[in-house]
């Protein structure tokens, strides 16, 4: 097959085989809000939003999303996998407004005999029987033929047999799953091509899996083979090790094989975000296109590379996805990182004082802390002795925690200059804090955003003395914030996160225009 640019179907299957994620469950208007997202706004193709007959609540999912569907004219866009169930399946779609079943039947010889008990010739009937009702009632069809990877090596007559009886049915689309994610790329080619070139007039798709990682590599081969569409997930989820995930899809179809494809890659990166916090699987900082990391630079010589002319430039631009890049400051920074935070952070500095604060934050990288840049006017601040980002200070603090007993809090803080002394109570020591530090901001009318995360980490083989560093992440409602502290005792890291944030927040405050 030629890699002669065409367009490529992207099926989206987050909301079934990413909810196979194991668990992963998410709730009716979760999944209404994913389709939209997913239709609206990333412009996938298809979506394959449930199996049929799971349960009420996925009924009531599946009709709300078929009924917005078909107001927006997306309803032939919106499939359900549906089992050879005789009329069942294909009833439940139907009450629930539904247009298309993705049917499964059995694409391996060993998986008809041993699970269904039955043989090709009885298989294929149901099969059929089923298409024709389904079509009789008006839905589109497509046909998944489950374990069709392990069926094409080992039961190549079977599959051919199977392929035979059904390729003058109204199949839509002949979806070939790699059900256990064993293929390779040269077997995927070799497949493909095999199967499109044996029956040139019917579409396939490829339903890859990522048990060995290769599921992008894989999709690359079925394109080259001549597939029409590709199904993947968002973030990669979907049962096991996942299916193949839509960014890396999207970039690797456009940038390495030129195809045509409808996303809108600018909106990959929200919808990644919605389906972290709807699945609560959280994305690895290094996972490309949107993990946290993957437009920071970090080593000094890219940072100075980066300022003589855009040397480590790639297609795979931050803002092409609508992101920024950043420059990590640590031990391994140099002049240029710090140059472009202070950039970001309009601060001008001396070459002396850029010397002296780039010393401190090697020093901080050195005891394996990490810096962001919303930290830097306060080592800035530290490192030349300035005052004014000192807005509070935490001078004494003490807590008393028991099994079973709320906790208490005692704390002395410096804000702006003026001191004040209180205590709190929680269900814990952090908890404690809170109520306490609350008590002294409503005399600055500043209130503290929500938490949107809270993580504590040690270093890599450390012991109960090692220590803590407390990353939180607030919800300070246009944005998330992270900040950092760093003690031996895990409540104390959090408390230094606390002040910090409060300290960057009472600055904005004190410098925003109507201050
Ligand atoms: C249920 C089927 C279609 C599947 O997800 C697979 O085979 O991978």
């Amino acid at each position: 097959m030629s890699t002669h640019s065409r367009h490529i179907q992207l099926m989206d299957t987050t909301l079934r085989d990413g909810e196979q994620t194991q668990g992963v469950a998410f709730t009716p208007m979760e999944k209404v809000s994913i389709a939209k997202a997913l239709l609206q706004f990333l412009r996938v193709d298809r979506i394959e939003v449930a199996s049929a007959r799971v349960s009420e609540g996925e009924k009531e999912a599946v009709s709300l999303i078929n009924q917005w569907a078909r107001q927006e004219g997306f309803a032939e866009r919106v499939e359900v996998l549906g089992f050879v169930d005789h009329t069942r399946s294909v009833d439940w779609i139907k009450s629930t407004g539904g247009s298309v079943i993705n049917l499964l039947a059995k694409g391996s010889e060993k998986h008809c005999r041993e699970q269904l008990g039955k043989t090709l010739d009885q298989h294929s009937a149901d099969v059929l029987q089923t298409i024709a009702y389904a079509h009789e009632q008006g839905l589109k069809i497509n046909v998944y033929l489950e374990d069709w990877s392990n069926g094409y090596k080992d039961s190549r007559d079977y599959v051919y047999g199977l392929m035979e009886r059904l390729q003058h049915t109204p199949i839509s689309h002949f979806m070939l799953p790699d059900t256990l994610g064993v293929m390779s790329p040269d077997e995927v080619f070799a497949s493909f091509s095999d199967m499109c070139q044996r029956y040139p007039t019917l579409q396939f798709d490829f339903h890859p899996h990522n048990d060995y990682g290769l599921a992008t590599a894989n999709v690359m081969a079925a394109v080259r083979a001549g597939v029409s569409a590709v199904h993947c997930t968002v973030n990669c989820l979907g049962e096991r090790a996942g299916n193949a995930s839509i960014a890396e899809v999207a970039v690797v179809l456009r940038d390495k094989m030129a195809m045509e494809l409808s996303v809108d890659e600018s909106h990959l990166v929200r919808i990644s975000e919605m389906v972290e916090n709807f699945s609560g699987k959280r994305v690895a900082a290094n996972a490309p296109i949107v993990g946290a990391d993957v437009f920071t630079q970090t080593a000094g010589i890219h940072a100075d590379g980066d300022q003589k002319g855009g040397l480590y430039k790639t297609k795979l631009g931050p803002e092409r996805f609508s992101r920024i890049r950043s420059y990590a400051l640590g031990k391994m920074s140099g002049k240029a990182s710090l140059k472009k935070n202070l950039e970001q952070l309009e601060l001008d500095l001396s070459e002396e004082d850029q010397k002296k604060v780039l010393a401190r934050i090697v020093s901080i990288g050195d005891s394996k802390q990490t810096i962001t840049t919303d930290d830097l006017p306060f080592i800035i601040a530290d490192v030349l002795e300035s005052k004014s980002y000192q807005h509070i200070k935490l001078l004494a603090c003490s807590i008393n925690s028991g099994l079973d007993l709320p906790s208490t809090v005692s704390i002395r803080v410096d804000v702006k200059g003026e001191k004040h002394q209180t205590t709190g109570a929680g269900s814990g020591g952090f908890d404690a804090f809170i109520d306490a530090i609350g008590k002294v901001l409503q005399h600055y009318d500043y209130t503290l955003p929500t938490l949107a995360d809270y993580e504590i980490r040690i270093p890599k083989g450390g012991h109960t003395s090692a220590l803590t560093e407390c990353v939180i992440t607030w919800d300070c409602g246009n944005e998330l914030r992270k900040t950092r502290g760093v003690h031996v005792n895990q409540v104390f890291a959090g408390i230094l996160a606390t002040i910090k944030l409060i300290n960057i927040q009472l600055h904005e405050m004190a410098n925003s225009p109507q201050a």
